[in-house]
């Protein structure tokens, strides 16, 4: 095989970064998050379905779904902004040929794309059609991207064997209840056989479906990813019920995810002021659900026509048509450069593996009993600690003690730093979003927030290496509680 600078550059693609800039992050959650033989191998470059693929592959939305078949009081698909990321939201929708030239054109500039799916803007199995002449030709053009599906599961039922015959392996569905009373409250209504219902009756058919949707795709080899809406006052005491109706019929990950609710966006929970859960409130839902491997925790809750690493969408570049260039389509080529960015991947995994587990051990043996920390770190990427304060305009938070090094969720915020000053009010928002985080970890922070995060609580601690976040986190640890220094000395360096 070629290397990967001479693919890049026959490919005239983007061509990948140094070696020494290059991802090196390590799988030590593969045995968590892959239990089953061969479930890896299917998930080890989905960066929705493996929090450490994250750090490598990029996904595309194309969005060829616009109508929907049901109502959600949260979603509002006709209100749409440049600026806006959540669900739903959509600047450009795209026939099935335009998708495809679409992802051709992405994927001749961006080796790291390894998933194309279809995500709404409303549901992709009510205008079934479009998804699955979608994926016919995507698959015919790019057999190795991973197709992928999202869907409210109302027709999910008629379609499994189409989705099987394109073997379409990840399909997410949303589940926000079990009870139709509860479901009433969250869905007014539904279209089914040519006619719309309403109420307990609209939600009991909704979940009717759900199940068998989920079943048969379970039964049929699928990996079934199940969202669901926290939304305080409705479903959240329900949650754990939803958690374990789901995992016993073969869902293989569970993405709790935070209602996102503004009055600007024209929703019924937006308008009628229901508010979404605080980041601690989700994390102790998450919490309890206690099969912390399957579940998803790092969703950004992407927009319809999403492009790129999760966490850092380039879809108004993309679909402005600039900013990454402008390669000549060429499949083969595109495709050899995925091959080859895959090859380091695989390399960097290999290579990095021990020092994370490492890192995660000499946390285990150290830690104090029942003492269990959150701590924010800021990356932009790579698995490691090599962003500053000011700049992180999301947190990724992790849970560090007795049980290792564990990663709990994403805390966004916008950024304290605006070149050359700080904004109060956004401090003011990171403190709430960290309320019950103990320490920040990041390249630097400047003398003013850290005065106020530690006036709140949160230790800072500075780390300049751009070392693996496990490692960092390790260290950090050992300094951080007492006793565990010297345990640490013991046990030999991380
Ligand atoms: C990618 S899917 C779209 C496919 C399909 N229509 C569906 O809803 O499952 C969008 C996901 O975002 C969720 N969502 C939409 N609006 C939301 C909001 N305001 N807050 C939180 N989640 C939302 C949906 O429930 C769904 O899980
Ligand atoms: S199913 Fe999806 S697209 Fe349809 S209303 Fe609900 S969130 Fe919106
Ligand atoms: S919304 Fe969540 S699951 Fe879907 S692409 Fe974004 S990160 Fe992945």
């Amino acid at each position: 095989m070629q290397a990967p600078a001479a693919v890049a550059a026959s490919a005239k693609v983007t061509p990948l970064p140094p070696a020494a800039e290059r991802p090196r992050r390590v799988p030590h959650n593969k045995r968590r998050e892959a239990d089953a033989p061969g479930v890896w191998e299917r998930i080890k470059d989905h960066p929705c379905y493996s929090e450490e693929a994250h750090h490598y592959f990029a996904r595309m939305h194309v969005a060829v779904a616009p109508g929907c078949n049901i109502q959600c009081n949260y979603c509002n698909r006709k209100y749409d902004c440049s600026n806006e990321s959540r669900p739903g939201v959509v600047s450009n929708r795209l026939t099935p040929e335009g998708a495809v030239e679409k992802v051709r054109d992405v994927a001749a500039r961006m080796p790291q794309l390894s998933v194309v799916g279809v995500a709404g803007p409303g549901d992709g199995l009510f205008q079934a059609d479009r998804t699955l002449r979608t994926f016919e030709l995507l698959r015919r053009e790019m057999p190795d991207l991973t197709l992928c599906l999202s869907t409210n599961g109302l027709a999910l039922p008629d379609h499994i064997d189409a989705l099987k015959a394109l073997d379409i392996g990840h399909v997410t569905i949303t589940i926000n209840y079990l009870d139709p009373e509860i479901g009433a409250e969250i869905h007014p209504w539904v279209f089914h056989n040519h006619r719309r219902w309403r109420g307990v009756e609209a939600a009991r058919i909704l979940h009717e479906r759900q199940m068998e949707g989920l079943e048969r795709a379970t039964a049929a080899g699928v990996l079934v990813k199940v969202n669901s809406v926290l939304i305080p006052g409705i479903n959240d005491d329900h949650m754990a019920e939803v958690n374990r109706a789901v995992r016993a019929r073969g869902a293989f990950l569970h993405n709790v995810m935070p209602l996102i609710s503004d009055p600007a966006h024209g929703t019924v929970f937006g308008l009628d002021g229901r508010r979404g859960p605080t980041p601690a409130e989700l994390h102790v839902v998450r919490e309890s659900l206690s099969n912390d491997a399957r579940l998803m925790k790092h969703c950004r809750q992407c927009r319809a026509d999403a492009v790129g690493m999760l966490g850092e969408d380039q879809c108004q570049t993309v679909h402005a048509g600039g900013g990454c260039g402008s390669a000549k389509d060429d499949p083969d080529a595109a495709s050899e450069a995925r091959e080859a960015w895959r090859a380091v991947v695989a390399d960097s995994r290999a290579a990095q593996q021990t020092d994370a587990e490492r890192a995660d051990a000499l946390v285990r043996a150290v830690a104090p009993a029942g003492d269990d920390r959150l701590v924010a770190v800021c990356t932009r990427g790579g698995g490691r600690v090599n962003l500053h304060f000011g700049k992180a305009t999301e947190f990724h938070v992790y849970a560090v003690g007795a049980d290792g090094i564990r990663f709990a969720g994403i805390r966004r915020a916008d950024n304290y730093c605006l070149g050359g000053y700080g904004e109060s009010e956004r401090l003011d928002t990171i403190l709430s979003v960290l309320e019950d985080v103990s320490a920040m970890v990041c390249v630097k922070v400047g003398a003013g927030p850290r005065r106020r995060l530690e006036a709140a609580g949160i230790a800072c601690h500075e780390d300049t290496r751009l070392e693996t976040i496990e490692t960092t986190l390790a260290d950090w640890y050992a300094a951080a509680v007492p006793g565990s220094g010297a345990a640490r000395a013991e046990a030999g360096p991380a």
